[in-house]
């Protein structure tokens, strides 16, 4: 081979990996960039060695004794995936129903929309975000309805990560965000003229607990809407399918145990709250919320080849491969899980805090 085949052939190479990375790296378009994929607060040196604590213990969630060290095992999931959520999901990290015609991004934002119209808030009062991710819902909430939102999350880094794409859109007047754990929240009573939570109540160990904070910290006559992630009545304890999918999505997703759709409204009403509303929210006639991740597959593939090279060269830390690979499997049992029907992400419940309080 001449020098010129040479120069053009290491050309070529050169931008082809510069185009897969680069180009096709970003899988959602307003989201991180696969070279800037990190661990979140943990160190890249570090990231392997959380990894391997998060998988052995929540490796089989039924089992875990101490519920104590959930909310730090939560954090350390947050930290290990919120830079590759957002790079393949975008700023919101939950589902949503498919909606034809609609892109993702509408999709999404409807779906959060619907939740503050729920509440029934009006422009000005203050609203709580329990779970708030790096803030996709909290800003949408805050540009429909004019409220102003305060969301709360465990994990450090999503908290930067929020602040930051709060200013970006101009909403930081509107939003605030605080690191904190949802269990014992750093309000005092009668706070809020409203509070909703979007997939995220699911991580505390008894919801009991984050539903009596919540109801604390919300002024009487107030409401609180949460999607709840849920087994349905299809589900079977005595079927071994069953069972796989349910714990395949519980540790691949920081649950220490997915409640059954029947817990939820009782729970809620043992804590104070009246119960307004509650529909499974995925239910015909609702297009399947898991064809977006079922779309995803070839996507997700690519990020596998991407992640593979950026750790083999030192750009992501090590350890991001075996989270990648992690997702890719709980892609597959989140799919199955809604195909089958025993699982549901959006179990949609309603409440109002008393004006008085029962005695
Ligand atoms: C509510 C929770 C999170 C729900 C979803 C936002 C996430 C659940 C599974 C995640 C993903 C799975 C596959 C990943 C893929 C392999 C990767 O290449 C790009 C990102 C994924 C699509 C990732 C995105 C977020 C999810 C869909 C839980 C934790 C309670
Ligand atoms: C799946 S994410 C959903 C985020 C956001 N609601 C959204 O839809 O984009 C779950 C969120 O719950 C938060 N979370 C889990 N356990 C928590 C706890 N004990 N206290 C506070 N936040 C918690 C996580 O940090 C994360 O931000």
């Amino acid at each position: 081979m001449d020098s010129v085949a040479l120069y053009c052939t290491a050309a070529l190479v050169a931008g082809g990996i510069y185009w897969f990375v680069c180009v096709l790296g970003p899988a959602e378009r307003k989201g991180k960039r696969a070279l800037d994929l990190s661990g979140g607060s943990i160190s890249a040196e570090n990231v392997k060695d959380n990894y391997n604590q998060y998988w052995s213990f929540f490796r089989k969630p039924k089992e875990i004794e101490t519920a104590e060290k959930v909310p730090d095992f939560v954090d350390t999931f947050y930290n290990l995936v919120t830079d590759i959520y957002e790079w393949g999901w975008g700023q919101s990290f939950h589902f949503s129903p498919s909606l034809p015609g609609k892109s993702h991004k509408d999709q999404t934002r409807i779906h959060e929309e619907m939740a503050v119209d729920l509440l029934k808030v009006k422009p000005g009062q203050k609203i709580l975000d329990a779970g708030c991710g790096v803030g996709g819902p909290m800003r949408a909430i805050a540009a429909h309805s004019k409220a102003h939102v305060t969301g709360i999350t465990i994990n450090d880094y999503q908290v930067k990560r929020a602040k930051l794409h709060n200013k970006k859109a101009g909403l930081d007047s509107l939003c605030d965000v605080v690191c904190g754990n949802f269990l014992q929240m750093p309000f005092d009573e009668n706070t809020f003229d409203g509070a909703y939570s979007i997939e995220a109540t699911c991580h505390a160990p008894k919801l009991e607990e984050v539903y009596a904070e919540i109801f604390r910290v919300i002024k009487p006559g107030s409401m609180y809407v949460s999607y709840e992630w849920v087994t349905t009545d299809k589900y079977r304890d005595e079927d071994e399918e069953h069972v796989e999918v349910i714990q395949g999505i519980e540790r691949g997703d920081a649950l220490p145990g997915l409640r059954r759709y029947s817990d939820i409204a009782e729970t809620a009403r043992k804590v104070g709250f009246e119960i307004v509303q509650e529909k499974d929210l995925a239910k015909p006639p609702a297009k399947p919320w898991w064809s977006r991740l079922k779309m995803g597959r070839l996507a997700y593939w690519r990020n596998h080849v991407v992640v593979v090279i950026l750790s083999a060269i030192g750009i992501a830390p090590k350890g991001t491969v075996d989270v990648h690979e992690m997702l890719f499997k709980t892609a597959d049992y989140l799919t199955r899980g809604g195909e089958t029907g025993i699982f549901t992400p959006m179990h949609m419940i309603l409440c109002r805090k008393p004006e008085k309080a029962s005695e």
